[in-house]
């Protein structure tokens, strides 16, 4: 699907999707538990992975009209599944199924797309292996289709931190349920470390015990995940609300509020704070979890995405209106997801006119509003390089096209259509 959006005045108030991340964990430990009741659960192409896998693994994942989901689980034993887990685009599902799979007493095989299957699996299929599991790549790459056959039976690993912090989410949820319990000692310095937050975080609601320790991570085992209540709600997305906060500090006249940003343990709320050194006007009120946020001249900053990731497209399109450069640091971690991220946001912004220089760690983009021109650009099938391009094509002069607008579908499946509801000029055309 090609979407074309032209110059843009917004105004109004969009709301906050649910976080994919706690929607995708909140899910698997539903499946951990006995039964729980996930509300407020974003239900995208990414979740909708996760839920097909608890479903292989004996549990199901009913969905009500009011985006409620019941999940009956599979009580900490996965069944070894009758069918090929298919991932589909969803990182997070495959490292985090991975793990699960090595519980099982038999063979499991998880498969994904094309991009899905270019993504580094080799650490965790090493930590699983070492843990007395079988785990391999069928391609002895370290990428998927992976064969994985449990049970496991360590209780002490080690794993390097600055590929993927997803590992150490797949370790923690798989360990609780264990018998011995896991000690995760961190080889690396951790990249993505909020991430681990949030899982420790949701654990914590789940009634499941896990900590940081000087060395890494521990869970202890033998425990059962029950959330209090038999329900967990799943918090708004902080990585979704940086669309809508760079959209609103790039192309409002009026201001654009954001509804349901409550706080929580996401490192992508450091967006509002980014936003706010750029020197947008913006204002986050934490208890009534509102974000207004205006446009004003806009500068360009130096910021680390070590801990952020996912804010790096994002960031990029901020530092092409921005004046003077923005230096995006600590990313090589960025390179290894849905695409390579740093190259894909450098090559599509010049397409728009935009100059950007690229490191293996780092992006600078030098920032000019002036010289933004609208173009055809490539989404790469990659949803957050799809909406950030979106958003440079509010502040170009001209119109933009970006192809593959359907893969929004991944973790914003209305994003266009909060961006038209804000006053966006938005066509789509098969
Ligand atoms: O655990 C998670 O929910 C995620 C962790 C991050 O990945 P890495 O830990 O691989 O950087 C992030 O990029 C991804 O979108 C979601
Ligand atoms: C990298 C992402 O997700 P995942 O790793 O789950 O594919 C993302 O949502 O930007």
């Amino acid at each position: 699907m090609n979407v074309t959006l032209g110059p843009s005045k917004l105004g109004g108030t969009a709301t906050a999707p649910p976080s994919k991340s706690y929607t995708h964990r909140a899910i698997l430990a539903s499946g951990y538990a006995d039964s729980a009741t996930v509300r407020d659960a974003l239900w995208s192409a990414d979740t909708r992975a996760t839920a097909r896998a608890v479903e292989l693994f004996g549990g199901s994942v009913t969905r009500s009209d009011d985006g409620t989901l019941s999940v009956e689980g599979f009580d900490g034993t996965p069944e070894v599944p009758a069918d090929v887990i298919d991932c589909d685009n969803s990182g997070t599902t495959m490292r985090l199924v991975t793990a699960a799979a090595a519980l099982a007493d038999g063979t499991s095989v998880l498969t994904g797309d094309e991009s899905l299957r270019s993504r580094p699996q080799g650490p965790l299929l090493e930590a699983l292996s070492d843990l007395g599991a079988d785990a391999a790549s069928t391609r002895a790459n370290g990428q998927a289709p992976l064969v994985v056959t449990g049970p496991l039976s360590g209780d002490r690993v080690s794993i390097p931190g600055d590929v993927s912090s997803q590992y150490i989410t797949a370790l923690l949820m798989a360990g609780a349920v264990t018998a011995d319990g896991l000690e995760i000692d961190l080889e690396t310095e951790l990249k993505s470390a909020p991430y681990v937050d949030v899982t420790i975080e949701l654990l914590a609601d789940f009634g499941v015990d896990a900590e940081a320790t000087e060395d890494g991570f521990a869970v202890p085992g033998g425990q059962s995940y029950a959330p209090e209540g038999g329900e967990y709600a799943v918090p708004g997305d902080f990585s979704s609300i940086s669309y809508p906060l760079a959209a609103g500090a790039i192309a409002s006249e009026d201001g654009v509020r954001i509804e349901g940003a409550h706080p929580s343990a996401q490192g992508d709320t450091a967006i509002v704070d980014i936003v706010d050194r750029m020197g947008a006007d913006v204002e986050w009120n934490r208890d009534d979890g509102t974000i207004d946020v205006s446009k004003a001249p806009l500068e360009g900053i130096d910021v680390s995405v070590e801990d952020t990731p996912d804010l790096l497209p994002t960031i990029a399109t901020l530092g092409a209106v921005a004046d003077g450069d923005t230096r995006i640091t600590n990313a090589e971690h960025v390179r290894f997801k849905e695409t390579d991220r740093v190259s894909a946001m450098a090559e599509e912004l010049e397409k728009m006119g935009v100059e950007t220089t690229e490191t293996r760690d780092s992006l600078t983009v030098h920032g000019d509003e002036s010289t933004i021109r609208g173009a055809t650009v490539d989404g790469r099938a990659d949803h957050r390089i799809v909406m950030s391009l979106a958003l440079a094509g509010l502040a170009a002069d001209g119109e933009t096209t970006i192809q593959g607008g359907e893969h929004v579908d991944v973790s914003f499946p209305g994003f266009f259509g909060m961006l038209s509801s804000l006053g966006a000029t938005v066509e789509t055309a098969d």
